[in-house]
Order: C-alpha cells, then structure tokens, then sequence
C-alpha cells in the first residue's frame, strides 16, 4: 500500500497510543467494532451491546460452555456472555494496557463469585486448548489474506463438532479473492487510512472469507451484513473525539488525531455507499456422521453470495 509519508511517519501506531486516547471516543463498553442499532434512538453502549448480544446469540452457547474470544480488546464481548449466558471465557489480546484492563474486570467478577473467565496476552497461533465456542470480532481483517487459512484451520481444529464460531469482519464486497492483495481500495484511501489505523489493504471480498471458512471443512449457516451500522458506529467515535479533541492531542499528538479524524470520517462514507461492508459469519463445525446439507454455502460459492443472507437495515 501506498501511504503519504508525513502521514505515515507522524501518526503513532495502536502499540504506542495510551488506552486513554481509545477511552475518548468509545463507548464505556470499549467496544472497538461495528455497532447495531436496532432502534434510532439507541446511544452507542446500547448498539454495542445489541452488536455483542446478536455475536453471542448465534454461537448456541450453553452455562459451563467454554468460550474463546479471540482478539477480546477491552473484554466487552467475554464478559457480555459469562454476564449473559453463564460461561466460562478466555479472551486474546496482543495489546498490553488491555490485557491489564480485562484481568482487572475479571478480578472483579470473580470477588462477586461470577463465572470464570481469563484473559492472556497471546495470539491466537499460540493457544492450545479445546473451547467450545469461538467468537472473533474485528480481528480478521488485521490479517493478511494468506493467513485466512491458518486461522480457519486453527479453529477448526480447536472446535468440538458441532462447534461454533462467530466471525465479524469487514470485507470489501467489490474484490474478488484474487484481486484482494493488490486492492484499488490501497491507493485511493491512504490519506484516510494510513495502515497503522486501519490496514484496508487486506480485505477479502465476503465470499473469499466464506470460502477459507469452508475450505477449512467449516459450513456457513449464517450470514448478517452490518455495515450500514458502521457509518453510524464511527460517525459517533468521530464526534466523541472531536468532542474531546485538545485532551486526545495532549494523549497522541496532533497527527494521531487528525489521522483518526480523516480516517472515520473517510471510512465512513465507504460504508454507507457499500464499498465496504461489515458481515457476521456464523461458521459451523459439521459432525461427521451427518450429512449437512451444504444449499447455503453452495449458494454463497454462487454469483450472488447475498443469497440467504439477512441484512440489518440501519
Ligand atoms: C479492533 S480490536 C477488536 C476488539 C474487540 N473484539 C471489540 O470488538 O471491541 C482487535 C483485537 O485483536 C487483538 N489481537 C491482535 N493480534 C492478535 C492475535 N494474533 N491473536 C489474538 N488477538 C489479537 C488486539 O490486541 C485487539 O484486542
């Protein structure tokens, strides 16, 4: 990808911008991903947590179920479905201050005499133990397309039959798999999204992510598209950081925010119009004395992936 230089050099990267910069924008959740609204006049913490609540519905999560939240961000969504439903979750995160953040949540819950839950700093590639479900939101499409496969073979792996996982990611419905590494997104989009913010340079159109998906032996048993939500979702982070523009200055530095500023604003109006989308796969484990009937995916393999799919009008 092609990024402006200036841009590039003086924006700081998610490593080094402080938990505080994030806490000016997002909800009290710290949900750091597309929201839902499913009534007009929801705030955000009430989007983010319908978004979760939808994730979590669809995983067929049972009380004493494990649960692997893999990039767990500030823990939202694992605490959202010891909260909800009674497991037990374990979340991943590559990020220090967050990992500090959801230990500190856990250690709250567990003086309450909550579920059980962890968090670790470490990446998916390290885990070794079985779950029961997974759910990953906003993590792939920070992947370069060539580990799609990897990560799909990973959770299949992991998964029990009839194991679920829950993917949400951004896509870009205009690709083909093929085209998708060298995306005409890269050159038009640097200067609002430099890739230290938001890498668009690796998106995988919605039927190359249901591909790896199945080629990995899971089945797509369902299919939402949220993106809509999304120019709502950063129209709200965008106004709460201009909110508080001079102290999210004084936290990154002025070309931090200014590169967050153009990059919501930016990548909003790419949501809306439907260049760029937002979709929930639910991906299924088959067990392998069923014969699963594979319409739904054999139509997703077809011209129209949007057969069978549902759509959350904004
Ligand atoms: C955009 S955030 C999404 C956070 C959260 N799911 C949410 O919706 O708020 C991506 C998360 O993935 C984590 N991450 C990065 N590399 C990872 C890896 N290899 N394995 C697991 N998580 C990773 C980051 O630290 C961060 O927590």
């Amino acid at each position: 990808m092609t990024v402006a230089g200036p841009i590039r050099s003086a924006v700081r990267s998610r490593a080094e911008l402080p938990d505080q910069f994030f806490a000016q924008f997002l909800d009290r959740t710290r949900t750091y991903s597309c929201a839902l609204w499913t009534h007009p006049d929801d705030t955000l913490e009430q989007a983010q947590v319908a978004k979760i609540d939808l994730a979590l519905g669809k995983c067929d999560l049972q009380p004493g179920m494990t649960l692997l939240d893999v990039g767990c961000g500030w823990g939202s969504t694992m605490l959202r479905a010891m909260d909800s439903y009674g497991v037990n979750a374990i979340g991943l995160t590559g990020n220090r201050d967050q990992y500090r953040y959801v230990r500190d949540q856990l250690v709250d819950r567990l003086i309450r005499g909550r579920p059980y839950g962890g968090v670790r700093r470490q990446g998916w590639e390290e885990f070794d133990r079985h779950p029961d479900r997974i759910v990953c939101i906003g993590r792939l499409e920070h992947l370069l397309p060539q580990r799609y496969p990897d990560f799909f073979d990973f959770a299949y792996r992991i998964l029990p039959e009839d194991g679920v996982l829950l993917v949400q990611t951004v896509v870009a419905p205009g690709l083909d798999r093929s085209s998708a590494h060298q995306t005409r997104l890269a050159a038009t989009d640097a200067e609002f999204a430099p890739e230290t913010i938001f890498p668009v340079d690796r998106l995988l159109p919605p039927k190359g992510v249901a591909e790896y998906a199945e080629d990995a032996g899971f089945t797509i048993t369902g299919l939402e598209r949220l993106g809509q939500h999304y120019t709502t979702t950063l129209q709200c982070w965008a106004s709460a950081l201009h909110e508080h523009r001079d102290r999210a200055i004084e936290l990154a530095g002025r070309d931090t925010y200014d590169a967050y500023i153009s990059y919501m604003t930016g990548c909003a109006d790419h949501f809306s119009s439907g260049r760029l989308d937002v979709m929930q796969f639910t991906c299924t484990k088959p067990a392998p004395y069923r014969s699963v009937p594979r319409s739904l995916p054999r139509d997703i393999r077809s011209s129209d992936y949007r057969t069978g799919m549902t759509t959350h009008a904004a």
